[in-house]
């Protein structure tokens, strides 16, 4: 490991330095000279010993540097997951979570969020098929997050809204909002209603697809996460008027280990490529080809019939949903999370998020 002294004068845990009540630093940092050096260095068997210029002493247990170590940080994952196609899952045989037990225990909040975290989709039963019981379980988890859409959000095929989501029509897979500089990070699906044929859902793990791509072709991997481009919204259907634009990659990465962390794909949404130079535009193309086939591949098709009582929750940074075009009469309500809220309970349970 190696640490940088500016670096070292900065993270003192001393009492002036830092306030440990709050977790807060306390130091103002621009008052540090950036070409400081310690006096003196001592180390004993826990802790290394810093003394600076001005007397000041900053002290560091080595198991604490070890943890906070970029080296450190380097070999973890921020989020450890399981990675599936159709027979993964299947044989997982994931439990669902009782409504009751979600509600009113924790071992049945953790339990999910724990499946939740570790599949990017978790399902919770018998929950009464309405939307204020459906608000009542997205509450436990996070705050909802109010869009565009509404909050608690309802919908048949009546073309209400000027997106195919709102007709009886096949969606492909994708996730949503990718129009949004900051995707929604779950969504929550229940179907109220169903008199009619067809309508089943698709789920397709992305992040297991991206990483078919990393190991076959990781320069394309590589593209897929460096280039960035728009996906836009464009509405004016009766009174609702939007016009939405997000930027970023299809793939997204933390730049010191390599994770992904989200995925932005949706080829309905995906705006002109107007931010692509030409001599990559061919290859982008071609990668996004690579990853589409993997996305598409029959084995890594996950398809569940949506019914009153049963409620999907889905990572929308990872997981895709589609539909299988329905007749009759089909309602469906639900709502996006913050997925800050989500991952701060999931935390405050003692999951690693
Ligand atoms: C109906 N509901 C509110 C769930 C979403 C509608 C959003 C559909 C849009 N094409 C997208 O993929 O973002
Ligand atoms: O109707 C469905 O099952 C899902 C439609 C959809 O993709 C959406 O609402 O985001
Ligand atoms: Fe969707």
């Amino acid at each position: 490991m190696r640490f940088n002294y500016v670096w070292l004068r900065d993270h003192c845990r001393s009492a002036s330095c830092y306030n440990s009540k709050t977790h807060q630093r306390s130091l103002d940092t621009a008052s540090v000279d950036l070409c400081i050096q310690p006096k003196t260095i001592r180390l004993d068997e826990t802790t290394l010993f810093f003394t600076w210029p001005d007397g000041h002493v900053t002290r560091y247990d080595l198991d604490w540097l070890v943890k906070n170590s970029y080296e450190g940080q380097k070999q973890k994952v921020i989020q450890p997951r399981i990675l599936w196609n159709a027979e993964i899952y299947q044989q997982a045989q994931v439990p669902s979570v009782d409504f009751q037990s979600f509600l009113e225990t924790k071992e049945g909040l953790k339990n999910f969020l724990q499946n939740f975290l570790l599949y990017g989709i978790a399902f919770v039963e018998n929950v009464p098929p309405t939307q204020e019981h459906t608000e009542k379980l997205a509450e436990r988890i996070s705050l909802i997050r109010e869009t565009i859409y509404g909050r608690m959000w309802y919908f048949t095929s009546d073309f209400s809204r000027g997106d195919t989501a709102y007709t009886k029509l096949a969606l492909d897979r994708h996730t949503d909002t990718t129009y949004f500089q900051e995707p929604c990070g779950i969504q929550v699906f229940h179907c109220l209603k169903h008199e009619g044929t067809g309508g089943r859902t698709l789920l397709v793990d992305g992040f297991y697809a991206a990483e078919q791509v990393l190991q076959k072709a990781p320069e394309e991997f590589e593209l897929l996460s460096n280039v960035p481009l728009k996906h836009e919204y464009i509405e004016n259907v009766g009174e609702c008027h939007n016009h939405m634009i997000g930027v970023g990659p299809v793939l997204n990465i933390y730049p010191w280990n390599k994770e992904l962390y989200m995925i932005r794909y949706n080829n309905y949404d995906r705006a002109v490529i107007n931010t692509v130079p030409y001599d990559v535009v061919h290859r982008w193309y071609t990668a996004h080809r690579t990853l589409t086939i993997e996305l598409r591949k029959p084995e890594n098709e996950f398809w569940v019939k949506l019914k009153p009582g049963r409620v999907l929750f889905i990572d929308n940074w990872r997981v895709l949903h589609g539909r299988e075009s329905f007749t009759g009469y089909r309602q469906l309500c639900g709502c996006y999370l913050t997925r800050d809220d989500v991952l701060n309970t999931a935390r405050l349970l003692g999951l690693q998020a």
